[in-house]
């Protein structure tokens, strides 16, 4: 392979301008290559490069050119190299064309031992010509009469196994007891013996009858994810249906999926619920893959409303607090500032694009929400399955029960305190203990 395909492609003395867009990449070189040759290919592969000098050479080929152009070593033969690209290389709203630009064929390159998209910094213009939420937090806690406290959902367990009616009676209960959404699980789709359409009437008869009964507005996070046309003919029965939000399994559905959904829920007014499954195929690994801050990021310019990031320091996924909470300041603030010290990401102008409620989730119950709360604030959505459904004296009490933990932790009272008073947490906190702040 000839030196000189790639020597353009790095260039320390760059400094990126408000108009590039700029990767951190985790790089681990191959064997003999350092990693200057490394990234270079990296640079390369993603922007105009190929292996080899060309004959030809296009006029936009020179104002196109990613470069490499700062490098920090790990000290584990693994370095950060900060790429630059101008936007002009990416096709303005296009989340398929950005993901196979600086996420495509790199993942693949001889030239890399491993590799991991750490963080992408946006620029303001190239963020703008994506529509973001349609409803955010502030438009979810509208559509739920849900001021300050963190919201509720809860997926009937077991995850399958249930016919439309008794979906709709757990459902029910779910709600009855004080929950504000039932949410379907990521595997949950339109199978045989429980239809789609059959289970969202059972689930919006539940929703009625337990908005009678409790005064409450509540929702179904309904899981649309299907081939596209058929994801289309469900969006638009939530809505027929007068349900206020769609769910959306994104990663295995695709991006394109999900920006076809934001249009159609943007045409019916409905929010949409970002589950991640698939995501920790790539973003578990340190060495390889995308970050799932890059992932969070990509999710508010697309437009989810909601998006599961991780339980911090509790519950039944791997996760590491600190960079859950990295996921959901990027996730809601206006413009992310990283903290000090923090060498990975970059400064992140939202463009005014709603903020996005960051979604806890995966072994959370009554007996250990406080810490997630504590580290994530009230602007979430904590969703609890087995937590509620696996409460000794059923869902409704297990529902019950999350709702006074919620209480109790954004009031401040100690949760053994408040139990005394609240029989349904008591009970939950004999069968699951209470897992204390750290
Ligand atoms: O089914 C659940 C949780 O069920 P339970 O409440 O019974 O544990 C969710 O799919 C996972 O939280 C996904 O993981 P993540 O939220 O990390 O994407
Ligand atoms: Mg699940």
């Amino acid at each position: 392979m000839p030196r000189d395909a790639y020597q353009e492609f790095v260039d320390e003395g760059y400094e990126p301008g408000p108009g590039d867009l700029v990767a951190v990449f985790r790089v681990a070189p191959a064997e003999g290559l350092s990693v200057r040759d490394a990234a270079a290919r990296v640079a390369a592969e993603s922007s105009v490069g190929t292996w080899t000098t060309l004959s030809v050479k296009p006029s936009l080929y020179d104002r196109l050119r990613a470069r490499a152009y700062r490098f920090h070593s790990l000290g584990d033969g693994s370095w950060l190299v900060w790429i630059a690209y101008p936007s002009e290389l990416f096709e303005e709203g296009s989340i398929p064309n950005l993901a196979s630009s600086v996420m495509g064929n790199v993942f693949g390159m001889r030239a890399v031992e491993a590799l991991r998209l750490e963080e992408i910094r946006l620029p303001r213009g190239y963020v703008a010509s994506f529509p973001g939420p349609g409803h955010g937090v502030e438009g979810v806690r509208k559509i739920l009469g849900v001021e300050s406290r963190p919201i509720l959902a809860t997926v009937p367990k077991p995850k399958m196994g249930y016919t439309p009616e008794e979906y709709g009676r757990t459902a029910y209960e779910i709600l009855a007891g004080g929950v504000d959404l039932v949410k379907d699980d990521e595997n949950v789709a339109g199978q045989r013996l429980c239809r789609f359409e059959a289970r969202l009437r059972e689930v919006m008869k539940a929703v009625e009858r337990a908005e009678k009964e409790t005064g409450e507005r509540k929702g179904y996070l309904a899981n649309v994810t299907a081939p596209v046309k058929e994801m289309e003919r469900r969006i638009k029965l939530v809505a027929d249906y007068g349900n206020k939000f769609i769910m959306i399994d994104f990663l295995t559905a695709g991006w394109a999926a999900l920006q076809h959904a934001r249009e159609l829920a943007g045409e019916y007014g409905l929010a949409i619920h970002g589950h991640r499954a698939f995501h920790a195929a790539f973003t578990r690994n340190p060495r390889h893959g995308v970050s799932m801050f890059v992932v969070a990021k990509l999710g508010r310019l697309a437009g989810l409303d909601h998006l599961h990031v991780g339980t911090p320091g509790v519950g039944k996924m791997e996760a590491r607090a600190g960079e859950v909470v990295e996921y959901a300041r990027v996730l809601r603030e206006p413009v992310y500032k990283p903290r000090e010290g923090d060498i990975i990401h970059m400064e992140q102008d939202w463009a005014g694009l709603r903020p996005v409620l960051p979604v806890s989730s995966g072994g959370l119950h009554p007996g250990n929400i406080e810490p997630v709360i504590r580290s994530l604030g009230l602007d979430i959505i904590i969703q609890a399955g087995g937590g509620v459904i696996g409460h000794p004296d059923g869902p409704r009490a297990g529902a019950a029960a999350m709702r006074q933990a919620v209480e109790a932790a954004v009031e401040g009272v100690p949760l053994e305190e408040y139990a005394e008073k609240h029989r349904e947490l008591a009970r939950a906190l004999e069968k699951w203990g209470h897992t204390r702040p750290v």
